[in-house]
């Protein structure tokens, strides 16, 4: 049987912008269900992979989670600051090892244990990130600093501990509308984590 990769085969690759991230254009041929090749230009935006922590307090039944400004979200309409689970691009390291630093460098907690949930492609019509997404207990004694991000790369993230009750209803009321935050807090009412 025909692997699905016998149906592409990549003609030519441009890059349209190496920036800060990498914009190419692909142009490619693809067979289709009848047996017919056909020949598709797309662009893909490679700025890596991610992954994405929920941590959470079993006791206190408690979130922690960050508020940030993300220009493209503002430039769509919005007012541009998101309540996020922390995150991070991979940038070479395995996800759980950047995971649980960028937890650190974004939430001021120090987590020794992190558990992976499940990966899923964000944007898959046009961005290359896969997302690792994790979950962590973490309790008040690993806090070893203020959290916030790194300044010098411009990073201002205000931490917030919330009750999960109340984060649960911020997704349902619009409020929280970032989608890894969404599927972590799905995650965690779905398996009972609090
Ligand atoms: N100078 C400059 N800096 C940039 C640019 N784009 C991003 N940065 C900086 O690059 C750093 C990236 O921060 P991370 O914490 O590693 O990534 P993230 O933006 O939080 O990404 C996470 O969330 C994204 C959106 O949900 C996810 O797409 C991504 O996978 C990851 O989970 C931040 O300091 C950000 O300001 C740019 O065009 N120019
Ligand atoms: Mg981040």
């Amino acid at each position: 049987m025909k692997s699905p990769n016998d149906r592409i085969r990549i003609v030519d690759v441009r890059t349209l912008s190496d920036d800060w991230y990498l914009l190419e254009k692909y142009t490619f041929d693809f067979q289709r269900h009848d047996g017919s090749w056909q020949r598709l230009n797309r662009e893909a935006y490679d700025h890596g992979d991610g992954a994405a922590v929920l941590l959470f307090n079993r006791e206190k039944r408690t979130v922690i989670l960050t508020r940030q400004f993300r220009l493209p979200a503002f430039v769509n309409g919005g007012e541009g600051m998101l309540i996020e689970v922390a995150a991070g691009l991979l940038e070479a390291e395995d996800p759980e090892t950047r995971v649980r630093q960028e937890a650190e460098e974004e939430t001021g907690y120090r987590i020794s244990h992190v558990r992976k949930v499940f990966e899923a492609w964000m944007s898959p019509g046009s961005v290359t990130e896969k997302l690792h997404l994790f979950v962590a207990e973490y309790h008040p004694e690993d806090r070893v600093s203020r959290g916030g991000g790194l300044s010098e790369e411009g990073e201002d993230l205000e931490v917030l501990e919330m009750p999960f009750t109340e984060a649960m209803q911020a997704m349902n009321n619009g409020t929280i509308n970032d989608g890894k935050t969404i599927m972590l807090l799905q995650y965690a009412a779905l398996n009972q984590l609090m």
